[in-house]
């Protein structure tokens, strides 16, 4: 049964029913000939499928449907027509054969909005803007080269995140590791985009990181808005922009403080240059490729904090609840480590490519518990996938949650084995077998839209958990961890955060700090 926790989106439901009851019925288009689309589930009169995205687990409502009625289905919320994508297979034909037809979220942007908006990197369409910007982002924050500069700025925040713990661990203390993991990603990725921490207590960083969680709980809304937005505006119905407009305003207030603070000293910052830094520059720049205003800068701020903080932090969570019920997992990366790293020094970001089992670990856990388990694009123009037509405009959304759980392509896909992505794995043979055709492993996303942060990611999920199972052992209430699910905004987390208590291993003696 579907679970509706919702309770906002009743009004509005209801208005749009009544409403729309007219709008489809005389202004709605239907397909000159439906014989050629995907499959579609039975649907309500009017709504079509929203109820499907009322469910307070939306991704395991549409598995559920692609496990019944097939891997590609034509979806339709009101006449908004939604290609849900659910097969590896299908998967690998549209990023690899429609991957530019497909690189563009089609969001229409809540206008001057700083998420969602306008100026946005993540909504813009694939074009000139957005392929400038990204360059900036590559070159300058998220490259392996301008990951390799950032080194030293990271290597403190495991430190001290280290520190941390072992002080609560003295103190005998339970510690949310979300909470923990939060303040770690989010420290080091204010100290790479602006140059400093943005964790201090009552300050303006202490602001940016509310509102990040206040954002990540209106993604829902957020889509429910773009998807629906066109339509209803056309009835005069602004669903949900009061509240985005709100938290809009209150990151500018904050990020023009950080843009003030850097014009000022710009001058000063010749070496030391954040990517604030360079980007008003670029702004400056009379002979720039492309024009950029403040807004620009602001929205792609405020989208790499919420691209790259909460993300993190959610399978930083995820992953350590499942290394904390499986003991096995648990020696078998201290052996690895205790091997590669020692007992005399902190994990580093240079261990990681020696270090196997844990990046086996981290794919794990990001397979079995995407932090995004649905992402959607657009379609520029009407094409044939999966042997179907599917028309221009159409939406499209990949459930890499049930991709990545597919038993035809994945054994024994809801246990935790990080084997499997050990090369010297007996299942590994099979796997590169079906390799070419099929497109299983969609954490990130996939094609030029894919995430542009996961090799930072990598880094940060590789330190911090490594630290974690480097220096302590954790005790939980209770034998095992509830891995339930549940959806913050549209970010997969723990339904029950992840406490736990820290105890230093006797064996670690280091690092004394200076
Ligand atoms: C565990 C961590 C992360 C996960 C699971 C994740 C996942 C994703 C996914 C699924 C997408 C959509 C991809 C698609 O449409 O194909 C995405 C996009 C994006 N991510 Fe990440 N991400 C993570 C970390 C990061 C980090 C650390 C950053 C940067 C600081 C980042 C920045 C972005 C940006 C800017 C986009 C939009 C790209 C575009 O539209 O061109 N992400 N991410």
């Amino acid at each position: 049964m579907i679970n509706v926790e919702f309770q906002n989106l009743f009004i509005p439901t209801l208005l749009c029913l009544f409403s729309l009851l007219c709008f489809v019925t005389f202004f709605s288009k239907k397909p000159k000939d439906s014989s050629d689309l995907p499959p579609s589930p039975p649907s309500m009169p009017i709504i079509g499928h929203l109820h499907l995205l009322l469910s307070s687990l939306i991704h395991k409502s549409f598995q559920k449907i692609s496990s019944k009625y097939g891997p590609l289905l034509h979806l339709r919320i009101f006449n908004v027509p939604i290609l849900l994508v659910s097969s590896a297979s299908v998967a690998n034909e549209i990023f690899k054969s429609h991957d530019v037809n497909i690189s563009s979220r089609g969001l229409p942007p809540i206008d001057e909005s700083l998420f969602f908006g306008s100026s946005g990197f993540f909504s813009a369409p694939h074009g000139d803007y957005w392929k400038f910007m990204k360059k900036i982002v590559v070159a300058k924050l998220l490259g392996p080269q301008a990951i390799e500069r950032s080194r030293a700025l990271r290597a403190e925040e495991v430190e001290r995140f280290y520190f941390e713990l072992l002080e609560k661990a003295m103190k005998n203390e339970t510690v949310e590791i979300r909470r923990e993991a939060m303040k770690f990603t989010n420290n080091s990725t204010c100290k790479m985009i602006i140059g400093r921490r943005c964790w201090e207590e009552n300050g303006e960083g202490e602001r940016v990181r509310g509102l990040i969680t206040e954002s990540i709980a209106l993604t829902k809304k957020v889509l429910f808005a773009t998807l629906l937005r066109k339509p209803l505006e056309k009835l005069g119905i602004p669903l949900f922009k009061k509240e985005i407009m709100d938290i809009s305003d209150r990151y500018n207030e904050v990020l023009e403080s950080f843009l003030v603070e850097h014009e000022k000293n710009l001058e000063k910052h010749h070496q030391g240059k954040d990517l604030m830094d360079v980007l008003l520059e670029v702004k400056g720049d009379e002979n720039s490729e492309y024009k950029i205003t403040r807004d620009h800068i602001k929205s792609l701020f405020v989208e790499l904090f919420l691209g790259g903080t909460d993300t993190s932090k959610q399978t930083i969570q995820w992953t350590m609840a499942q290394i904390i019920n499986n003991s096995k997992v648990i020696e078998r990366l201290r052996e690895e480590m205790d091997c590669v790293v020692g007992k005399s020094r902190l994990i580093q970001e240079n261990d990681l490519p020696n270090l196997p089992y844990l990046q086996a670990v981290i794919k794990e856990g990001l397979r079995m518990y995407p932090p995004v388990p649905l992402f959607g694009r657009r379609l520029q123009e009407g094409c044939k996938m999966g042997g179907f037509y599917v028309a221009e405009k159409t939406t499209l959304v990949v459930n890499g949650y049930a991709i990545m759980r597919d038993p035809n392509y994945w054994e024994d896909p809801d246990e935790f084995k990080p084997e499997r992505f050990l090369a010297s794995s007996k299942t590994r043979g099979r796997e590169e077998e079906i390799g070419e055709q099929v497109l299983k492993y969609l954490s990130f996303g996939s094609g030029r839209r894919g995430c542009p942060g996961s090799n930072l990611a990598y880094i940060f999920l590789g330190t911090a958990i490594g630290m974690m199972i480097q220096c302590f052992d954790w005790r939980i209430n209770g034998a095992k961890v509830n891995m339930e699910e549940t959806l913050s905004g549209m970010v997969l987390t723990m339904a029950h955060p992840l406490k736990c208590t820290p105890v230093p291993r006797i064996c670690c003696s280091f690092p004394v700090r200076h």
